[in-house]
């Protein structure tokens, strides 16, 4: 293989996303060529309407997977979050970064915490898993939906539309933007979505020579732990606009799982925690499922698959 094409979307986080892969593919093999193919994909263009209503997050993927298919692109870069939890028959994902920084960050022009916003201040985010934690821990805000990419959503921040909003640590860093983080939204209190913070790449699986060019990439711990969070959302439902959290950590050959299912409505939220070997992340994840479900996830989660 001399030329590696990298299928990516437009966003700017994207493209930044696919640029490092690129960069640390070329530095893995010295004399690989490596080339960004942007393109839009349905669920950057519709901004009206809820990802779910247009056809869930995968939107997100299928215009990739179709260049992919055809021949015009070899691989394609990916938030791991943004991945439906059963990729599409005829892919594989033969590399997962090492994750960055998987919490959320509160971030607003005027207040440090979310305990300082005053009472009824307004909240913007369309993720029912943000939604939901906001409404347990502070009943009184207004939540908004704000939806496109994290630089509309801090122009929207910026122009008064909301008192503050939550976004991924990682996507501001990796943008640049660390400074607008006031403070983090940090593990156990809040969960991050399952695999926040792990870029993924995703080929043919037939196509032996990309994924063996792309699996020098592969990080084992951040695969193993984002594994237990997939697979705990994956034995739930198997969707991914629902709202699911879920946070791994690994001590020596030990996995913890923490998975959370929650109501945007009402705030009501069902917590459940287990550890395993880490040789089988999945067995994890779906014993946290199974603890959630006893005790009534199935109701938090049905309306929304
Ligand atoms: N849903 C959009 C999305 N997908 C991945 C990230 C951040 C980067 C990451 O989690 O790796 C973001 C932005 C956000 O949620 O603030």
């Amino acid at each position: 293989m001399k030329t590696l094409r990298i299928a990516t979307r437009k966003s700017p986080l994207a493209l930044w996303q696919s640029e490092h892969v690129a960069e640390r593919l070329r530095a893995a093999h010295p004399g690989l060529s490596v080339e960004l193919v942007p393109m839009s994909t349905r669920g950057d263009q519709v901004l009206d309407r809820s990802l779910a209503a247009i056809g869930g997050k995968g939107l997100f993927l299928k215009e990739l997977e179709v260049a992919m298919q055809r021949g015009e692109a070899d691989c394609a870069v990916h938030s791991l979050k943004d991945v439906p939890m059963t990729l599409e028959a005829g892919f594989a994902m033969p590399a997962i970064l090492p994750r960055a920084d998987a919490a959320d960050a509160f971030v607003s022009p005027r207040f440090e915490r979310l305990a300082d916003l005053p009472h009824g201040a307004c909240v913007g985010t369309s993720s029912l898993r943000r939604q939901a934690q906001l409404r347990a821990l502070r009943p009184d805000l207004v939540l908004r939906d704000l939806r496109g990419n994290v630089n509309t959503r801090l122009a929207r921040l910026d122009a008064g539309e909301y008192d503050a909003i939550v976004l991924a640590c990682a996507g501001l860093q990796r943008l640049g933007l660390a400074a607008r983080i006031r403070s983090r939204l940090d593990a156990p209190e809040w969960l991050p979505a399952p695999a926040q913070g792990a870029i993924a790449i995703e080929c043919r699986d037939d196509d032996d020579a990309c994924a063996a060019v792309c699996a020098a990439l592969d990080d084992a711990d951040t695969r193993c732990r984002v594994e237990a969070e997939r697979a705990m959302n994956r034995a739930l439902h198997g969707s991914c606009h629902v709202p699911v959290a879920a946070y791994a950590r690994l001590e020596g050959d030990r996995l913890h799982l923490a998975g959370a299912v929650g109501s945007a409505e009402d705030g009501h939220g069902i917590r459940a925690e287990a550890e395993g070997p880490a040789s089988d992340p999945d067995a994890l994840g779906v014993e946290v499922a199974r603890r959630l479900l006893e005790q009534g996830a199935d109701a938090l989660i049905a309306p929304h698959v």
